[in-house]
Order: structure tokens, then sequence, then C-alpha cells
């Protein structure tokens, strides 16, 4: 998961960068390791900010006065391939064909073949570890085949259909050609999100136009008419506004599977995603975790009072208490100032911020038996703690009820999970787990359930790989055994400065 966002504005003369970091702001939640923004100006020339690091971070002012132009793409980095080098920090850009910068969302799993082509087919040098720059390059390439001193909408379109023949896995992407248009395609299933809008301007009687993640930025910036990029579909924004944006579907919807783990955790409540409102989905994992809940421990009686794993897990927590009929309350203060625990890029840090994260409030513990809601475990680093904590805040017995089922599989479109084994419930039944994180009882929700919560009349089945193995892609051959193998091998650099962090420019870290 990572934020990708593109616009391009209707004035030729307005500056698109404050934009490009306020709608980054929006989507700091999807990837908090690296940010990035390119923009494009006069004559075509790209102009580029990135690093690791936060957007706020990143974009200072100074550098923020470097970007010019009114097209510009934007990425938040939350790696899920290569390492977390800075060199890997997106939008990439390559000079050949015609000047191509680009922002992508997801994984390719077949890495390794894509690798091989680059190297022994089309001979372009690749310089990281990262899957996106394969993917710019595999696209630069089926550009190149035309050999046309200028393109035309039809080239993209071409060029696209190249990458979705070449490319295997889940991918969201925005770019741009020099001094032409921004563009935007999303993978045949629809794995990742993708949407796009307009923003009508009265007084200029012009257009500007967005791409993002999520429908929240389009909305807190007064992109009013939106709608979702549909899977295998490609759209294309010229720069000078000279014809209004062409849409493709450049191959057939393969099967639409947004993946469920945005409605779980990734996205923000108050998106939409294809047609599904996020804080929506979430009320429904509160009222069918109730249920189970009552099934599992035979009636709810025990429980005294339930509490919430801020922040994601609030919404489903709450709807949970009421239909429970007990009372909600927040047992837990969230220290503001800490992000996102989980994508973080090592345990150990991973480990001390929940700590730093979350802090007990005894009053609500002392002598009660408590029902603790999260919307997943995943490596149970988060609730080990808590339930740590509850216990030496007083509690007599804890509940801990997960608003998604057991993750045993990679989650390979998304998560920075290489080994399986990491995953609290790899090989464990319920009662092993409750073991491990030194609970009273854990309940999950069932997939058939979650699966009930999400769906909508137009989109009934999500990629769900992360809880069953079955990925809609398939896997390549050694794919996750080549992951698992670079993360060691960066693992094994971690205090010293790798090779692999060095970027192309090697001016020094953001
Ligand atoms: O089992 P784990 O490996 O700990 O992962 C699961 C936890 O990580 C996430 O929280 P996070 O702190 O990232 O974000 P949030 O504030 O949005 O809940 C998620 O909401 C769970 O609480
Ligand atoms: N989370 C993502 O979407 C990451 C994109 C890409 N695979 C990377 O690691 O940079
Ligand atoms: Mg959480």
């Amino acid at each position: 998961m990572c934020g990708i966002l593109g616009i391009v504005l209707a004035d030729q003369e307005a500056t698109v960068a404050p934009e490009l970091f306020d709608g980054s702001l929006f989507l700091q939640h999807r990837g908090q390791d690296a940010a990035g923004i390119s923009t494009c100006g006069d004559h075509g020339r790209i102009y580029q900010c990135k690093g690791n690091g936060m957007a706020r971070d990143v974009f200072t002012s100074s550098r923020m006065q470097g970007l010019v132009g009114s097209m510009g793409i934007a990425h938040l980095r939350y790696p899920t391939a290569g390492s977390s080098a800075n060199s890997e920090a997106q939008p990439f850009y390559v000079n050949s064909p015609y000047g191509l910068v680009m922002s992508h969302n997801g994984n390719l799993v077949n890495t390794g073949s894509l690798r091989r082509y680059m190297d022994e087919t089309v001979h372009r040098h690749i310089n990281t570890d990262s899957d996106s720059e394969l993917l710019l390059n595999v696209f630069a390439s089926e550009l190149e085949k035309h050999n046309k001193y200028r393109i035309n909408d039809e080239d993209i379109f071409l060029a696209l259909e190249g990458v979705y023949r070449l490319c295997r896995g889940g991918y969201a992407c925005v770019g741009m050609v020099a001094g032409y248009a921004m563009f935007g395609f999303r993978d045949p299933n629809g794995i990742r999100p993708l949407l796009y809008g307009e923003r009508f301007n009265k007084e200029t009687g012009k257009t500007d136009y967005m791409l993002a993640s999520e429908s929240v930025v389009l909305k807190a910036h007064g992109f009013t008419k939106f709608r979702d990029v549909k899977p295998g579909e490609a759209v294309l924004v010229p720069k000078n506004n000279e014809h209004p944006p062409v849409f493709k579907q450049v191959v057939p919807v393969n099967s639409y599977r947004p993946d469920i783990f945005e409605y779980v955790y990734f996205a923000r409540p108050d998106s939409i995603l294809d047609g599904i409102s996020v804080y929506h989905t979430r009320l429904q994992m509160g009222v069918k975790l109730a249920q189970r809940v009552q099934k599992v421990l035979g009636n709810a009686d025990e429980i005294d009072v339930v509490m919430s794993v801020p922040d994601t897990a609030r919404t489903s927590a709450l709807q949970c208490a009421i239909e429970l009929n007990k009372p909600y309350r927040e047992g837990f203060v969230k220290n503001r100032y800490v992000g996102r625990t989980f994508i973080m890029p090592n345990q150990k840090e991973r480990v001390s911020s929940v700590r730093r994260k979350l802090n007990a409030m005894e009053s609500e513990f002392q002598g009660k038996n408590v029902l603790i809601v999260d919307d997943s475990i995943v490596r149970g680093t988060t609730s080990r703690e808590i339930i740590h904590m509850a216990k030496e805040a007083g509690a007599k017995k804890v509940f801990f009820a997960s608003a998604a089922p057991p993750i045993r599989f990679n989650h390979i479109y998304g998560i920075d999970l290489a080994d399986t084994k990491q995953l609290v419930a790899y090989e464990r039944t319920d009662e092993q787990i409750e073991k491990e994180l030194h609970c009273d009882k854990v309940i999950y929700q069932s997939l058939e359930d979650l699966v009930d919560c999400c769906k909508s009349d137009s989109i009934t089945k999500f990629e769900v790989g992360v809880f069953n193995g079955n990925y809609v892609t398939g896997v390549e051959d050694g794919y996750l055994q080549e992951l698992e193998e670079l993360r060691a091998k960066n693992k094994a650099h971690s205090n010293a400065k790798a090779a692999v962090d060095i970027g192309l420019y090697n001016c020094g870290d953001y």
C-alpha cells in the first residue's frame, strides 16, 4: 500500500506543487517511509523532490520552490518490494523515450522474469531493487517500440497494453509523459484503488483534473465529480487542456477484486473505494464481530466493557459495543504524534512504538473483564503489548477480538511481509494464539462474514489471499523466496550504509 496522486491544472501559469503537497497529507497513512513529487513545467522539463521521510519533512518550503509547472504527480511510500532505501523513493524517472515519470501503488509478482527481460531482451539498466522502477521501464520499452518522433494518445494506450501483457500483480499507477500528458491505469483485477476526478472552475470555464488513491483527497480539494478507474482501464489527461481526458479499457476486466484489506486497515474511513464506503464496511464488521463474540463466548455476560485499539479499529469497536449492549470506553489513549506502527520498516521500531503510541488508562481496567477490538492481528506486535498493558492496568480477563480473520499467508500485493513465520496466526490454532498473546480468548471474524460486510451490488468478490492463500494473479515460482532473500540481505546491512541504500545522485538523506 502506497499513496499516489496526480493533478493537471487548467491554468498553465499556475503551480501545482502546493496542492500536491496538501493532497499528500491526505494520503500519508498509506506510506510513511518516503515521499516524492515530480512536476512538469515549460518545455516539458521535469522537476523532482523525493527521499525518505514523511511528506512534511521531505517537502520543505525551499524544495517546494523548485517544483515548477501546472502538472505533477506525487507518491507516499510504504516499501513492499526492494528495500526502504532513499534510492527507491518514488516517483521514478527515465529520460528515454520522451521523458517519463511514474508513481506506483502495489506489487509486481513476476519481477524475476521482468528483470531478465530488461537485461536480455530490451537492454534497459535497472538501478535499484524496486519493482516500480521495473514497471516504469517496461512502459518505456513498450513506448519506444514505435520509434516515433512525436507520440499520440493511441501510442500510450498501446504501450500500456504491453505493460498489461508483461506485468503480473497488483498495480495502480499515475505518471507523466514530459510536456504531453498525465496518465493513470489500474491492474486488470482492480486490486489497488485509483480514482479520477474533475473540478470545474466557473470563472475560467476550464477544468482541473486529479487522479488519487482515495476519494478523500478528491473531495477535500473540490474535485466533486469523480469515479473509480476500472480494472484494466487507463486515462490520459492532456497537459494543455486541449481536449477532454480520454478513457480506454486497454484490456478486459479480468475479475473485479479490490483488496479487502483496504477496507480492513489501509484506507481512511472517510474514503469511498469502488463505490463502497470504508466507514460503512467497518461499522458492519462491528455488527458481525459482535455476533461472533456471542457465539464464541456463549453470551456476552462476562464482558464488562468494550474498547478499541486506536485508531483504525475505533469504528468497528464502537459498533460492536452497541450490538453487545455493553459500555464502550477509551481505555487506551493515543499519542497523536506517533504514526501508524504496522507500516514502520523494522520490528524493533514497531515494538517500541506501540508503547509510545498507546497508554492504558488504569481506571478503565481495574477489576474488569474487557473486550478489546482491533481491526486485524498481523504479527501480533500490537495485540501482545496491548494485552500486557491491560493486565498491568488491572484487567481481570482480556478477550481480544479481530474484525478480520486470522492472517496466515503473505499479502503479496501490498504488505511488507516476506516471511509468513512472522505472522502470529501462522500454523497456530486459536488456542495457541491465545497463549502467544497471553489473552483469555481470541475471537476472529470469519472470512465469509468479512466479505459480507464489504460487498456491494456490483462488487461481490475481493482479493483475500492474505486470509486463504489464493491469490487472484497467482505467484511466479521463486518470487516469495526472492523477496525473503532480499529482505535478509537488507537486514544484515541495517546498521551500516549498504550499497543498496545509496542513491544514484549520492547527495545524502533528506
Ligand atoms: O499485529 P500487528 O503486526 O501489530 O499489526 C496489526 C496492527 O497494526 C495496525 O495498527 P497501526 O498502529 O499501524 O495503525 P492505526 O493507528 O491506524 O490502527 C492495525 O490497525 C493493528 O492495530
Ligand atoms: N506499497 C506500495 O504500493 C509500494 C510500491 C512498490 N512496490 C515499492 O515498494 O515501492
Ligand atoms: Mg491499529
